[in-house]
């Protein structure tokens, strides 16, 4: 099938490329013309396992090509994928400029039947905006073209994007459309796999269905952050909690991790918007409003031990950071629990040697240079002669290091970790001060 996709950030690029590898046509527009660039050259502009050698592949057999020609792309595909972004407005609800600027430029160019289909994450009813937008363009041409709009949520994790893509849990399209169905069914018969996965739904229930999951995700985090700093009080291990629980199929192992806050472009944005649309509806989501409060209180919660260590006059002190991306693999930094950390360091005073394996590129650009950062090249240069280590990604890398370096680099050995990363009694027998979280 011809398949055009709108945005080439983590899910238009990965949309495309997926799509391209089971033998579609795929064009990929973006209108930044750095993104397409590199895209030509045979690079990516973002770091995601496995995705570059895939995209050269699919370039390189000529089912993958890129564009910043609007006119190109709406002429290309019968299937049109919106993916560009939806940040957050300033009232919390998602800003779709980009995604009714995107059904414009379809309107303005289609002569053809056009399957439009959002894959961003948008809230109920955008569906209709875009209708309108690209129905308004067409009448403005006094063309009478048709077309049906579909809403098809992604739900791929930053850092398995590609694995999440080709092996979906479930894939939801939301139509009212019999031919838009047979459309999307057709494009996602090879990622079925061993049983249907494929939810058929009405389109507000599919735009709906996008922000529970995250916000029942994030709510999950919230909660285990939040009974992690009971248990500490309490003398109890939230480790042992989470395999006591997780047992219990109606419970799961999985997202259970307490640690120092969930980040990313996704959670914190989707548990926003969807308060929003809450409010705008006269349907308070408390549980919500709670959620996030107990977010931006873990976020913080390293540093409350590092001041309860050493006061909250940090002047002339240096803290040395493992892990700056939201999670690991990803070089992404959108609401990181690292730069909360940074800011926070950064105003009582203290510098930062920090490391991490993908996000130094992005750290520098966020930053810039500055005195109170140093950026190193290993997990060992950020500890020489800093007065604790605090974890705040955890990278594989950091799982196992040699601790008798570990403890001679650093000028006392004291470990802030927001990840869990190693077993309390074992730190205590090797000498360290360990402060997990929610852990004796
Ligand atoms: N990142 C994720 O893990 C993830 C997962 C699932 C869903 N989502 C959702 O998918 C959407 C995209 O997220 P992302 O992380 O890929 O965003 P992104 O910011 O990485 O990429 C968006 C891209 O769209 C381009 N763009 C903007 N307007 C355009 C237009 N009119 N025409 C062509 N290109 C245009 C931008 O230049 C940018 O490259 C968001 O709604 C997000 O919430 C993201
Ligand atoms: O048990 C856990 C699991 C995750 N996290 C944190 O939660 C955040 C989000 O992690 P993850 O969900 O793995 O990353 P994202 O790439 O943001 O993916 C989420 O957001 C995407 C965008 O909407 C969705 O498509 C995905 O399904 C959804 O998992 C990160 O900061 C993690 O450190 C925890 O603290 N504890």
């Amino acid at each position: 099938m011809k398949i055009t996709v709108i945005g080439t950030g983590y899910v238009g690029l990965v949309t495309g490329t997926c799509l391209a590898e089971v033998g579609n046509d795929v064009l990929c527009l973006d209108l930044d013309p750095k993104k397409i660039e590199t895209l030509k050259a045979g690079g990516i502009p973002i770091y995601e396992p496995g995705l570059e050698d895939m995209v050269q592949r699919n370039v390189a057999a000529g089912r993958l090509h890129f564009t910043t020609d609007i006119e190109e792309s709406v002429a290309f595909g019968q299937i049109q994928f919106i993916a560009v972004g939806t940040p957050p407005d300033e009232d919390g609800s998602a800003d779709l400029q980009y995604v009714v600027a995107a059904a414009r430029n379809i309107g303005r160019h289609m002569d053809d039947y056009k399957l439009v289909v959002d894959k961003s994450t948008v809230p109920v009813g955008t569906a209709d905006k875009v209708r309108a937008a690209l129905a308004e363009e067409l009448a403005r041409r006094g063309a009478a073209i048709e077309f049906n709009v579909a809403s098809n949520p992604e739900f791929l994790k930053e850092g398995a994007a590609v694995e999440d893509f080709m092996k979906p849990d479930r894939i939801v399209i939301g139509t009212d459309s019999e031919r838009a169905t047979q459309l999307l069914r057709q494009l996602y018969a090879p990622f079925q796999r061993n049983h249907e996965r494929l939810r058929v739904m009405d389109v507000r229930s599919a735009e709906l269905t996008k922000y529970a999951a995250n916000a029942m995700l994030a709510t999950r985090i919230s909660f285990m952050n939040e009974l992690a700093v009971l248990a500490e009080k309490l003398g109890a291990d939230i480790e042992q909690v989470r395999h006591g629980i997780g047992s219990d199929p109606r419970i799961g192992y999985d997202f259970l991790y307490a640690g120092c806050g969930y980040g990313g472009s996704c959670f914190p944005k989707d548990v926003q918007a969807l308060r929003r649309t809450g409010q705008e509806n006269g349907v308070p989501l408390r549980v919500l409003d709670a959620v996030e409060e107990a977010n931006d209180a873990q976020k913080q919660i390293l540093v409350n031990k590092l001041v309860a260590r050493f006061g909250n006059d940090l002047e002339g002190r240096r803290f040395a950071m493992w892990g700056l991306a939201f999670k690991p693999n990803t070089d992404d930094m959108r609401e990181a629990p690292s730069r909360t950390m940074l800011d926070a360091l950064w105003a009582m005073g203290a510098s930062v040697s920090a490391y991490d394996p993908a996000a130094m590129d992005e750290t520098r650009r966020i930053y810039g240079e500055r005195a109170d950062l140093q950026l190193v090249d290993s997990p060992m240069d950020a500890l020489k002669g800093a007065d604790a280590l605090l974890i705040v990604t955890e990278w594989k890398v950091f799982r196992s290091p040699n601790f008798d370096t570990l403890k001679s680099l650093l000028k006392a050995p004291l470990i802030f970790d927001g990840r869990n990363l190693y077993e309390p009694r074992a730190m205590r027998e090797m000498g360290f001060d360990y402060f997990p979280i929610g852990r004796p």
